[in-house]
């Protein structure tokens, strides 16, 4: 191997390793804006995503989280007043290069709602429905593994298991999202992405779906936004505040809880604003 090829060779992989940890860095938002219109929603954003890591996005609302997350698979792309800049990576891949293929990239780059949506058809449908699009099915059998695996992953098979034909909108509003994470699992995603998931869960519900949350990091690398405090610390081992559409800080989730290097972080999880 030549001297350049190497030296090119060490970029590319340092350019996926955090500088610190070592951890691989499966997504990085480098300088990203968006605007709305005329109104800038986020500055010059720069956040690494760790590889089967939970990363929170929190801050007062209207901060830029869901837009940023947004971001992350492209949905932005179907705001027509959204403009992005900047760039962000999947694997050191330019997500927003043309070349790219929205819905693959919307494949590997999955996402759960805020408010549970599944679709109106059986709990079965509502799982397959993605692999079916994808063709990740030769036959019916490999398809009731894959929706039976999904389930599995999201910790709801037990309870469905005997109802699949049943509609997935007949389930209580815990196992809907947790139907709708299988949904997003079906499909073999690399990156999970959570807009408040459990805002519109009991705390049963909530505490269910983020053990889920827990188990599927070992698989998966999650991204989640949330308003509770405790939730992010709960869940995730990194944490990112926003403000008025800037990062303020980011880093490991313990120190952003009891250290926190910003007074505008300090004073949001002491609950002095937003
Ligand atoms: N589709 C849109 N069109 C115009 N402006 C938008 C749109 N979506 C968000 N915004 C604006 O962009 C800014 C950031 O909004 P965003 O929803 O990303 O914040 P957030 O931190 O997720 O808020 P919340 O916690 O309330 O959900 C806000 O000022 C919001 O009004």
């Amino acid at each position: 191997m030549n001297i350049m090829t190497e030296k090119t060779l060490e970029q590319a992989v340092s350019s996926q390793m955090s500088a610190q940890t070592n951890e691989v860095i499966k997504m990085r938002g480098d300088k990203v804006t968006v605007h709305y219109g005329e109104k800038q929603a986020l500055f010059d954003v720069n956040l690494d995503i760790r590889q089967n890591q939970v990363t929170a996005l929190i801050g007062p609302s209207g901060c830029g989280k869901s837009t940023f997350l947004r971001c992350l698979n492209r949905m932005n792309d179907t705001i027509d007043s959204a403009k992005v800049g900047g760039k962000i990576t999947l694997d050191s891949e330019d997500i927003y290069d043309p070349k790219i293929d929205v819905v693959e990239l919307r494949a590997r780059v999955g996402m759960v709602f805020q408010k549970p949506n599944p679709f109106p058809k059986s709990i079965y449908e509502n799982v397959a429905y993605g692999p079916r699009i994808h063709g990740l099915a030769k036959n019916k059998a490999e398809m009731d593994r894959i929706v039976e695996s999904s389930l599995q992953k999201a910790a709801i098979w037990n309870e469905v298991k005997d109802r699949l034909g049943e509609p997935g909108t007949g389930l209580s509003g815990g196992q809907q999202q947790r139907l709708c994470i299988a949904r997003a699992i079906a499909v073999s995603p690399e990156v999970i992405l959570m807009d408040e998931p459990c805002s519109a869960l009991d705390p049963i519900a909530t505490a269910k779906v983020e053990e889920l949350i827990d188990e599927l990091r070992q698989n998966y690398t999650i991204v989640i936004v949330t308003h509770s405090m405790q939730q992010a610390a709960r869940v995730s081992q990194r944490t990112a505040m926003f403000h008025l559409g800037y990062l303020v800080e980011e880093g490991a989730t313990d120190k952003m809880f009891t250290n926190p290097d910003d007074k505008r972080t300090q004073d949001y999880i002491t609950g002095r604003f937003g």
